[in-house]
């Protein structure tokens, strides 16, 4: 059986990115993008972001995670050191970030060096989650085969026991990672899919090389 999906067939009609209207820096465009983003209170988790990552088969492998913080310098997501995705950054820090905004018409490709956040700064985001997810952290192994979903819940029972009426640390395993672009691309959808796609490659510490590219 073939199932076409042929008929999905959106006009993107409803921005335009032309270099006369965009900053030199493109944090200033990311954050813009997101503000705007946010605006719109149907979008739910604008804060999703696909990051791909190299395995140490070779092989690319991307998924979804929630930024949490960005600055001038970087986007920083949470997750396990010793996930899949955690063993594949340190073994090659090279990753990319993509957000997809379709009620906007957007998308942003983010090239980038992932680096561990300070401890200092992982605590802080860590002790700022609920006690569930935190307990979570340390329950899930995550990346590794378990025998079942009850393996998970007697887990999270005995922890539960275990930090009862207790602050619960940070798994020394478990952190952010901060991911400082070298390239951004912006990406504005437009009609007769002649989209609108501006690149930034890195220069220097404050300078961007600004392009077109072709849709
Ligand atoms: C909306 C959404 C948000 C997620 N956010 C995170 C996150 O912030 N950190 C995280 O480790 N996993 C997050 N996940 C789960 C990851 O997609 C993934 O399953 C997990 O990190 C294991 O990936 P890995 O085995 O490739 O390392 C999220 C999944 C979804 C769908
Ligand atoms: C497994 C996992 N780890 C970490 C996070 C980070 O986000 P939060 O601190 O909001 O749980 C998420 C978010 N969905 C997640 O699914």
């Amino acid at each position: 059986m073939k199932n076409r999906l042929h008929d999905y067939r959106k006009l993107y009609e409803k921005h335009q990115l032309l270099e006369e209207e965009i900053p030199t820096d493109p944090f200033e465009l990311f954050h813009y993008w997101i503000k705007e983003t946010e605006t719109n209170k149907e979008v739910e988790e604008i804060n999703t972001m696909t990051v791909s990552t190299v395995g140490l088969d070779g092989f690319p492998r991307s998924r979804v995670v929630l930024l949490k913080e960005y600055d001038r310098e970087g986007f920083v997501f949470y997750t396990n050191y010793l996930s899949e995705k955690g063993k594949s950054i340190e073994n090659n820090p090279k990753v990319s970030l993509t957000f997809f905004w379709p009620a906007s018409e957007r998308q942003v490709l983010i090239k980038g060096i992932a680096r561990k956040v300070s401890d200092a700064e992982s605590d802080e985001y860590f002790q700022s989650r609920p006690r569930g997810s935190q307990l979570g952290a340390w329950a899930s192994n995550q990346s590794s085969v378990i025998p079942s979903r009850e393996f998970l819940q007697k887990k999270l029972d005995l922890l539960e026991k275990e930090y009862e009426n207790k602050p619960i640390p940070r798994p020394s395993h478990w952190g952010g990672y901060k991911v400082i672009p070298s390239e951004f691309e912006f990406w504005q959808g437009r009609p007769n899919r002649l989209h609108d796609r501006i690149s930034y490659s890195r220069e220097n510490e404050l300078e961007w090389k600004i392009d077109r590219l072709a849709p």
